[in-house]
């Protein structure tokens, strides 16, 4: 905190005029001046926040905020080297130069709110050993699930529990994409358009497609749960390419809504008694977890199988918590500028009550990193959907492949023709998924099997 204010707290006087510099004014960064701009009838704190420099690409550009003239500029590493900014709040998104900037404030002794899950995923080791060292804090309530209050209350008011799951629908574009395919049938391709015309979607929507930003966010949450830092490229992660509105029917059919889900999870737990078990859960890095992101075939009685459109929820278990869900709108201006001011406020209120101290429930400071269990070892049920020949006998023989891998069968449909192929889905009992893969590849060598055009995780 610049000296000036550290006097005014030591002798009790309460300074007004926190200032910000803002990096970017796009989705978010138009959504959080609006907001700061709009003050009455919210928290009395906003209104000693003073919009000072917003960084932008260009000046030129129709903006919805009215600003001063003096107040945006294109130099932002002059808002991060600027002694008179308090805070500074990235949302241009990206990993450079926004990494940079990030580090740039901190080392100039600044507090930073980020929405940016690319960054922290990828650089939050670098970031909050720095953050800690400068003793200032970094702010990431918008990073995962938008508006959703899931960052400080995993920090805060979870973290006397032993959490041993954590179950998100954490990418607003694709979940609106998987509703409305879901429900109007439109292709996969008119629905992306509009979810960015609504500002949903990253700037290269990929990232959200292929379940890159919901890989990040279920990484940022492992941390906070699981108390480690993770590597992201130990998160699985496989987008919702490959969804078809044919397994979409057959899912609806057998009961289920496909949804892309983010899990991190603790695994390899003893086999005692469950309440021993619950015992055992511990949140600490040396035990195993597993964290990955994939379409997965949701019961439509579970509570994640109704959250529809762009709203995310997180559902997190532990003990003695058992299950607490946070629903809510996962991306859009309003809604992520909502996360943002909320991590100002949380900061403003910081900087006034400061001591030199850093306040441990608002710092990120685990420095080990999670084991992660390999893939092969996950136990889980498993839709596949096989065209083969009309032949008699094929069922029996997927049967016998699948049993020679200890793999236990749920339910096996033949369920139609695609013209002379027969279509035959099926679904599994939990099994390991390195042993499933090994009944798939013998499966694939069978005369009788044509191709496997699904293969699905099934919670
Ligand atoms: N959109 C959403 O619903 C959500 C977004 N987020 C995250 O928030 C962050 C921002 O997203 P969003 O607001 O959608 O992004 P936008 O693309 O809408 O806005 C980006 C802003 O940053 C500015 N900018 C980008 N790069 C530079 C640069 N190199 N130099 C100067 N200015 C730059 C742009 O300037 P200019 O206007 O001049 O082009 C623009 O104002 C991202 O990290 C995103 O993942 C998180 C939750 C929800
Ligand atoms: N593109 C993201 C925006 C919020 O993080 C999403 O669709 O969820
Ligand atoms: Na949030």
């Amino acid at each position: 905190m610049p000296t000036l204010q550290l006097l005014l707290v030591k002798f009790g006087i309460r300074f007004v005029g926190v200032k910000l510099g803002i990096l970017g004014l796009g989705t978010v960064g138009t959504g959080t001046v609006q907001l700061l701009q709009d003050n009455a009838g919210r928290h009395p704190l906003l209104r000693d926040v003073e919009i000072y420099r917003v960084g932008v690409r260009s000046l030129d550009k129709p903006r919805m905020v009215e600003l001063p003239g003096a107040v945006l500029t294109t130099d932002l590493a002059a808002i991060v080297n600027d002694p008179q900014v308090d805070i500074v709040v990235e949302v241009i998104g990206g990993l450079e130069p926004a990494r940079s900037l990030i580090l740039k404030a901190i080392e100039n002794g600044k507090h930073v709110v980020t929405a940016n899950k690319a960054v922290i995923s990828r650089f939050g080791d670098e970031i909050f050993t720095a953050a800690n060292k400068a003793g200032v804090y970094v702010m990431l309530e918008a990073a995962v699930g938008g508006g959703i209050p899931v960052i400080q209350p995993l920090k805060q008011s979870l973290s006397v529990n032993r959490i041993h799951t954590v179950t998100g629908i954490v990418n607003g574009t694709t979940n609106y994409i998987l509703t409305r395919m879901q429900t109007e049938g439109i292709s996969f391709d008119d629905v992306l358009a509009d979810a960015q015309k609504l500002g949903y979607a990253e700037a290269d929507p990929t990232a959200d497609v292929d379940g890159l930003d919901a890989a990040d966010k279920i990484a940022i949450l492992a941390s906070l749960a699981f108390g480690g830092r993770i590597k992201l490229q130990d998160v699985y992660c496989e987008g919702i390419r490959q969804v078809s509105k044919t397994d979409i029917a057959y899912a609806d059919k057998l009961g289920f809504v496909i949804k892309l889900l983010a899990i991190a999870k603790t695994v390899n737990l003893p086999p005692i008694s469950p309440t021993l078990r619950e015992a055992t859960y511990a949140s600490t890095p040396d035990h195993p977890i597993s964290v990955r992101v994939h379409p997965t075939l949701v019961p439509k009685a579970h509570p994640l199988a109704s959250i529809n459109g762009v709203y995310n929820a997180i559902l997190v278990e532990g003990e003695p918590i058992g299950q607490v869900m946070f629903f809510g709108p996962g991306a859009g201006a309003g809604a992520t500028a909502s996360a943002v001011s909320s991590d100002i406020l949380n900061l403003v209120a910081a900087l006034q009550t400061s001591t030199a101290t850093p306040n441990p429930l608002l710092s990120c400071r685990h420095q080990d990193y999670c084991q992660i269990t390999p893939l092969e070892e996950l136990v889980t049920r498993f839709y596949t959907r096989f065209l083969t020949k009309d032949q008699p006998g094929v069922i029996g023989k997927l049967g016998t492949c699948f049993g020679k891998y200890s793999v236990s069968l749920e339910s096996v449909v033949q369920t139609g023709f695609q013209g002379e192929l027969a279509e035959i889905v099926v679904v599994t009992h939990d099994v390991r998924e390195g042993d499933f893969r090994q009944a798939l590849a013998e499966i694939r060598t069978l005369e009788a099997i044509d191709s496997i055009p699904s293969l699905l995780r099934v919670l």
